[in-house]
């Protein structure tokens, strides 16, 4: 028998407490050993919640976490945050337990700390359910393509902003009730603004980052931006060039180093990408030998991210009964990772211009001066983003070649220092194209 403490009882925790009770037969029978639920630790063990007192015990309830830690063989954190997961998992290391956790926000933050620790303690310290929920993603850019050269992992990793975009896009609806419905479906983080200004989504960028290109690649190495400027003008102008606005995660390896990025993007509706709804996630991998691999399904909510946990603790107890160790981190590459601005990418800005003979002409100068080509212009006074703009002035759709990401803003800074250029209402990356 193997001693699980559960750290945390809310979205996550509630569903794995409930499955390591009903299923207990067939959990132990794969692992090897009993998996008993020695107990929960939460904030207040009085507050009712969903399935405590029915099928989870009450008694179950402590809100000591730290002597719960003590007497674990297995711990699961989740609690979400910095401290106290930190801590208690630094506790529960040090005690020998072998240690999952959901908690990318930790990790892209903490992660060298905390497997050197576990490394140094011989435990496992797994983590599935932290980078798009349900998606086995962990293992097999771990595990699976071990033997394979990642170069680039492309993805949709945050349920609640794939969420939003898509009820902006297919019911009209705005942002503020979008992420309402999607905090009630238990997609969203205890604080939303780590959906909403991609803050997890670069969390779970850096981890991508780090496994898949066998390199360190911090939190604050992920270049962020969130959904917040993201207009329903936008979602239309999007729809009438055949895109989708889809939040991104981008790490890739070239030449020079590693990056990895997070942006709203333009995504061709022919694009599989385009076709991710509601809070489903989708990453695609590119390696040398497997050549594109896509994996897809749900990365929010609590019933799925227990999938991934579970899946977790049952390995770590394999690995415990046979006294061996789960993979370890990997960072002996060690590639330079690049400053943001040296992405490659492609933008489509939407201008409001003086509508007068030459006015393309100067603002295709500009473009010509920063070395960037224009792909497409377009000026449809009809379509919805079109309608409404000052007497005199026209809306100009314009989108670039691949370009770099410096070469790109010091356009977009330019462009708005030129007299027929009144207003840049929006400037987004395409990608996927
Ligand atoms: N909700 C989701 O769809 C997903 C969540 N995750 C991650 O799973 C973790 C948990 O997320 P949720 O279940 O959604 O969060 P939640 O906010 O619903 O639950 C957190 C639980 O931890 C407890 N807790 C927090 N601080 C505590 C403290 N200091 N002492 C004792 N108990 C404490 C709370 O009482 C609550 O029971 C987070 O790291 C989150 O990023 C990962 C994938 C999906
Ligand atoms: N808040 C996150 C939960 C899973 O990681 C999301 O919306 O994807
Ligand atoms: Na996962």
């Amino acid at each position: 028998m193997l001693r699980v403490a559960l750290l945390g009882c809310g979205v996550v925790g509630t569903q794995v407490a409930q499955r390591l009770i009903e299923h207990a037969d067939d959990l132990g029978a794969r692992a090897g050993a009993r998996l008993e639920l020695a107990g929960i630790a939460v904030r207040d063990a009085a507050r009712p919640r969903d399935g405590v007192g029915t099928v989870v015990p009450r008694e179950l309830l402590t809100e000591d976490a730290e002597s719960l830690v003590d007497g674990a063989d297995l711990v699961v954190e989740l609690m979400g945050g910095i401290e106290p997961a930190r801590a208690l998992i630094h506790r529960a290391i040090a005690g020998g337990a072998s240690v999952v956790t959901a908690n990318k926000a930790l990790l892209a933050a903490h992660g060298p700390e905390l497997f050197e620790a576990a490394d140094a303690a011989g435990v496992d310290l797994s983590f599935e359910a932290a980078v798009a929920g349900a998606i086995p993603i962990v293992r097999p850019v771990r595990e699976s393509l071990a033997g394979d050269h990642v170069r680039r992992v492309l993805g949709i990793v945050n349920g609640t902003t794939n969420y939003v975009l898509d009820q902006m896009t297919t019911h009209g609806l705005d942002l503020e009730e979008a992420l309402k419905e999607a905090q009630t479906l238990g997609y969203a983080e205890a604080d939303p603004t780590a959906d909403v200004e991609g803050h997890d989504a670069a969390a779970k960028a850096a981890i991508l980052a780090s496994l898949a290109f066998h390199t360190r690649v911090s939190l604050a190495q992920v270049a962020c931006e969130g959904i917040s400027g993201v207009t329903a003008a936008d979602v239309a102008a999007a729809q009438q060039t055949g895109h989708v606005v889809k939040l991104l995660a981008i790490a890739e390896q070239t030449a020079e180093g590693v990056s990895a990025r997070v942006h709203p993007a333009l995504v061709p509706v022919a694009h599989p990408l385009a076709a991710v709804r509601g809070a489903f996630n989708a990453v695609f991998v590119e390696a040398d030998d497997a050549g594109p691999l896509m994996f897809y399904g749900q990365g929010a909510g609590g019933r799925p991210t227990s999938s991934a946990v579970l899946g977790d603790l049952v390995s770590a107890a394999r690995d415990r009964l046979v006294g061996g160790r789960g993979p370890r981190e990997s960072a002996y590459a060690s590639l330079p990772v690049l400053p943001h601005d040296a992405a490659v990418t492609r933008y489509q800005v939407r201008l409001v211009v003086a509508d007068r003979p030459g006015v393309l002409a100067q603002v295709a100068q500009v473009l010509a001066d920063h070395g960037v080509s224009i792909d497409t212009v377009r000026q449809a006074p009809d379509e919805p983003y079109a309608v409404g703009v000052a007497e005199g002035t026209a809306v100009l759709l314009l989108t670039t070649h691949a370009a770099r990401e410096a070469s790109l803003a010091a356009t977009v800074t330019a462009l708005r220092g030129i007299e027929p250029v009144r207003e840049i209402t929006s400037v987004l990356r395409v990608e996927g194209a």
